[in-house]
């Protein structure tokens, strides 16, 4: 699922190493991932009515924690939303449960953080009250605002300007220390590489 060599991150950055949510694609990898999801949000204790799912990636993330949630005994609504308005049918960029309450959204990663505001403006948009963050990886990077880097992280501005939790499964710091543990030697060899892009763009 993480992959290193030279990948263009949606802010437009060149990153050394990239987390490919779509490669959870298959029923037994997507399942673990979702516990791994479900589990962290128990833990932590968060209040919420529905899950968020933002397209693409996101969607069957919040399909798959919810089915997990079930499982585990909190049968929670879902929607998602379409990158393209339908101009047929039920038409709209919408779908699943109707967006109401307090919504957690779920995304495979926060970067420079243009989805998170995305979906935080949909959830306000329909009339919902945004309430907490769950993704798979921080990467610990600025903030992009006005195109520019802020001196904190997407995340941190979640946290400390809107307030709400974030949850992450792992970080770029986790990251890090696994490259450097030596535990796997050939994977051992990306650690200068992102490690230069931490001290560009990490905070
Ligand atoms: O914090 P950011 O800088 O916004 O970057 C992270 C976002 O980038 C990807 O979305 P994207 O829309 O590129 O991909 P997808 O359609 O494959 O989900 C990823 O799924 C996150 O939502
Ligand atoms: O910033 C991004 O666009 C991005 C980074 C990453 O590791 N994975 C991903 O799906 N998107």
């Amino acid at each position: 699922m993480l992959r290193f060599g030279e990948f263009k991150t949606k802010a437009g950055r060149l990153s050394p190493y990239f987390f490919n949510a779509g490669l959870f694609n298959d029923g037994a990898k997507l399942g673990r991932l979702a516990e791994f999801y479900a589990h962290r949000l128990l833990d932590a204790k968060l209040e919420f009515d529905m899950l968020f799912g933002p397209a693409y990636k996101g969607i069957t993330l919040a399909a798959a924690v919810s089915i997990e949630l079930a499982r585990l005994g909190k049968n929670v609504p879902y929607a998602y939303n379409r990158k393209e308005a339908k101009d047929h049918g039920e038409g709209g960029t919408l779908v699943g449960a109707p967006v109401q309450g307090r919504v957690l959204i779920i995304d495979d990663v926060i970067s420079a953080g243009t989805s998170v505001r995305e979906s935080i403006a949909m959830i306000q948009a329909a009339g919902a009250t945004p309430c907490g963050v769950a993704i798979a990886l921080d990467r610990q990077e600025k903030a992009t605002e006005n195109g520019n880097d802020a001196p904190y992280s997407a995340v941190q501005w979640v946290e400390r300007q809107l307030g709400l939790p974030v949850c992450a499964i792992a970080t770029l710091t986790d990251l890090l220390q696994y490259l450097q543990s030596g535990s796997d030697a050939q994977l051992g060899t990306h650690f200068a590489s992102v490690a230069a892009y931490r001290d560009r763009y990490g905070v």
